[in-house]
């Protein structure tokens, strides 16, 4: 089956439709002055603006008592906010257990860290229900929806059911595995049938997609009908990869700017002339961080040359801590860590400087900017925006080289890093060591490559050819139609 033969024409997003994107986490301005956070909050507030529209979802705050079922909103130009509070019961069911402990362990392969639990999943369909009841009085029929995430797998099928007949469009940004690992989803079929209510269901990859695909023909769920075009009960949508990027050209320029950037200029006193290797990723399970530290570790009881020499910054902001599998992690590498500076460490020289702090992105770009190496070595990332900032941050003249791991979204388009198995420490250790004696015009060239490419999944980009799709129903080009029997379904 093919996905997404690429009608890139379809980019330029000439809609007029209001758009209403939903998502758990909405960047509610505070106050005047404002200025979206991430680049993906950027984005989406652009797509918002040229649209006009609503920005639904979670306020952010839990409540003692019964949350009201009205959404607050908060006006701000063009958008419309409009969030609701959490219970903390509902909280702690829908998102820290049922999306955090089954949906997310699934969707990066590790079946050995899902939590199966009746109560979290009643949890998970009647936050989503009630969401989508107070969404429906906001939408007008014309609006186009445009759904985010694990959070809300089952919104659209709950909007269909209040009668919603809009366009609903759905963005995973994790990783969707293939039918044998998906499967061992908590309600699996419930969420693959709910899935089948959008109009268009978007990936990070190719193979993602893919997988979802074999999901829902294996199982029964939808017949594939053309070039990633499904049917089931009379309707018809699509499945396609669209890979997130960054804001290239306002990373850059960042980037440029970033010398003057006084943090970037204290850590670089603090370092001296020593080589710098980054790390910068939430401290999840799914990020590869302890096989990191020990590949580094490695790295330097094989390269006595580098002792004193270099500095591996690892910048890791805690994430999820009231899940207990995000609090084991956060010991243990912080043990890691500890261990390997107490046996590498000597009185002049600390190896590794372990932060777990949010660092803007001004400085984070100076940072990026600054690094010989950058390692970005996730056992499972569905993109890894990571991996992209950091090569829109090098110099030309003097780039640093990216490791990547072959596991992340972001290792499909950045071929000219160095691509590894992060689960093989000693290879991963001879991939830094490769990265830190690389020559000048080896350097460039792979960075070359690599740069040339971040502009084809431009956040801009990404968000104008996802709603071109949404907008306009999939045609099938004449004698493209699949004639397979739908396989039977199963429970
Ligand atoms: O909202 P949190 O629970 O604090 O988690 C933060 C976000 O983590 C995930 O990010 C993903 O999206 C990135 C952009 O598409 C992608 O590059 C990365 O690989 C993903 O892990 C999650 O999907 C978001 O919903 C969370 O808000
Ligand atoms: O201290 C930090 C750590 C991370 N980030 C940003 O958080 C995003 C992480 O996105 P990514 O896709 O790499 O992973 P996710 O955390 O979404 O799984 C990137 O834009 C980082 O620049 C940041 O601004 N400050």
């Amino acid at each position: 089956m093919a996905f997404g033969s690429d009608d890139d024409n379809a980019a330029a997003g000439a809609s007029t439709a209001r758009l209403v994107v939903v998502s758990n986490r909405v960047p509610v301005p505070t106050g005047t002055g404002h200025k979206a956070a991430g680049g993906l909050a950027v984005a989406l507030e652009a797509a918002l603006k040229s649209h006009g529209g609503v920005w639904y979802g979670w306020s952010g705050r839990i409540v003692d008592g019964p949350p009201s079922p009205e959404p607050e909103q908060k006006r701000v130009g063009e958008i419309t906010f409009a969030v609701l509070d959490l219970a903390q019961r509902d909280y702690d069911l829908y998102y820290s257990g049922f999306a955090n402990r089954a949906l997310w362990p699934v969707c990066h392969y590790r079946l050995d860290l899902i939590q199966i639990d009746g109560e979290d999943t009643e949890g998970y369909f009647r936050v989503n229900d009630a969401f989508a009841t107070s969404l429906v009085p906001l939408l007008r029929p014309d609006d186009l929806v445009w759904v985010h995430d694990y959070h809300f797998l089952p919104l659209g099928k709950a909007l269909r059911d209040r009668g919603a007949g809009n366009r609903i469009g759905f963005f995973l940004h994790i990783p969707w595995p293939p039918p044998d690992v998906a499967s061992a989803m908590p309600a699996y079929a419930t969420l693959l049938e709910a899935l089948t209510a959008y109009d268009v269901l978007g990936f990070q990859t190719q193979q993602d997609a893919e997988n979802f695909g074999r999901c829902l023909e294996r199982d029964g769920f939808a017949r594939h009908v053309a070039d990633g075009i499904y049917e089931t009960g009379g309707r018809r949508f699509l499945v396609k990869a669209f890979p997130i990027g960054i804001d290239v050209e306002a990373f850059r320029r960042t980037a440029n700017r970033a010398v003057r950037n006084s943090v970037v200029q204290r850590f670089r006193a603090s370092i001296g002339e020593r080589r710098l290797v980054i790390g910068v990723d939430r401290l999840d399970y799914s990020k590869g961080i302890r096989e990191r530290v020990d590949a580094f570790g490695c790295f330097v009881r094989s390269n006595p040359k580098v002792r004193g020499r270099v500095t591996y910054l690892q910048i890791t902001p805690k994430s999820r801590s009231e899940v207990p599998e995000y609090r084991r992690m956060q010991e243990e590498v912080a043990e890691e860590v500890g261990s390997l500076n107490g046996s590498l460490g000597e009185l002049d020289w600390i190896p590794v400087r372990y932060l777990n702090q949010t660092v803007n992105h001004a400085s984070l770009a100076g940072l990026y900017r600054m690094a010989s190496v950058g390692l970005v070595t996730p056992l499972r990332d569905g993109m890894n925006l990571v991996a992209k900032e950091f090569v829109a941050a090098q110099s030309p003249d003097d780039p640093g080289v990216l490791i990547l791991s072959r596991f992340a979204g972001a290792a499909h388009e950045l071929d000219g890093a160095l691509i590894v198995n992060p689960y093989d420490i000693e290879a991963t250790a001879r991939a830094i060591a490769r990265a830190y004696d690389m020559e000048l015009e080896e350097r460039q060239e792979r960075w070359a490559s690599m740069s040339a490419r971040l502009p084809e999944t431009d956040v801009n980009v990404w968000w104008k050819h996802f709603l071109s799709h949404l907008e306009t129903p999939a045609a099938i080009p004449a004698g493209a139609e699949t004639s397979t029997p739908p396989p039977a379904a199963s429970t």
